[in-house]
């Protein structure tokens, strides 16, 4: 059971992802970790994230490593624990210029393939374009999407200064979040995008809990619908 989650930032795509994974007993993948771990990764090694050719050279090197567990996601680069450093501002700024440059998607598209074809038990896996390019043929699509004011508002209240204070500013951090959506979705290497068959869930007017129970009736549905079509294509062998 292949499921992908897509959606811009701050519409719920890891909470919901992991909270499903838990519930249904599926692995997760988190692929915003990974971009924003190569990214770390390159700001703490010197490379320049302004220069497309300095990314694109640098993009085989590290060795990224994620965890699958949803109950303990990890994250590491060349054996180092990112999943602290990969959420500070300096790292969000510089991700989407990151993550555009298509020696960087390559990579990072065969690695999420890799961690997919290997969960046995089936894995849900979110991010900008993974019914669209990563995993065309999961068993279910889904797209979050919610107001800007709402996912600012949800942001505001985690994010973190580079010095570990709180980000207060509503305003700033929903320009800073349109922005990224916007060069998410306009790079020319797989941009952020609905995939035609997606189920899209407008999550503005939902709690989290109410949108974990709607995918996981979605996930319930499709595994039936898997079910169902298994043995039609056992016999036609
Ligand atoms: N339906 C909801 N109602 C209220 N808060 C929510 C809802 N969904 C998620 N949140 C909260 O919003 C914040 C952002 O959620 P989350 O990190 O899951 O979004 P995301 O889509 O994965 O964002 P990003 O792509 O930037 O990683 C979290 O603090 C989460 O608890
Ligand atoms: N499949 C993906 C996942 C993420 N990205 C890029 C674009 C995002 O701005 C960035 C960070 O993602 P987040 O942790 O906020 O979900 O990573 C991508 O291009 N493709």
């Amino acid at each position: 059971m292949i499921v992908a989650i897509d959606g811009p930032s701050g519409t719920g795509k890891s909470s919901t992802s992991k909270a499903v994974a838990a519930q249904l007993g599926l692995s997760y993948l988190d692929t915003g970790a990974q971009y924003r771990a190569i990214t770390w990764w390159m700001l703490s090694n010197g490379v320049d994230v302004s220069d497309q050719e300095a990314i694109a050279a640098a993009a085989d090197k590290p060795s990224i490593v994620s965890g699958t567990d949803p109950r303990q996601p990890a994250i590491s680069a060349d054996g180092l624990d990112a999943a602290g450093p990969i959420r500070t501002q300096e790292v969000t700024a510089a991700v989407s210029a990151v993550s555009a440059v298509p020696e960087v998607r390559t990579r990072i598209t065969e690695l999420q393939r890799a961690i997919a074809a290997e969960a046995g038990g089936g894995i849900v896996v979110e991010g900008r374009d993974i019914g669209t390019t990563v995993l065309p043929g999961a068993d279910l699509k889904v797209f979050l999407t919610a107001s800007p004011e709402a996912r600012a508002a949800r942001r505001s209240g985690e994010l973190k200064t580079t010095e570990g204070k709180p980000v207060t500013d509503l305003a700033a951090t929903q320009q800073a979040l349109t922005a990224r959506d916007k060069a998410d979705s306009s790079r020319k290497a797989s941009p952020l995008k609905k995939a035609e068959d997606a189920v899209e869930v407008d999550t503005t007017e939902l709690t989290l809990e109410q949108v974990i129970e709607c995918v996981v009736t979605l996930v319930e549905k499709a595994a039936a619908r898997k079910a169902e079509a298994e043995p039609v294509e056992e016999a036609a062998r």
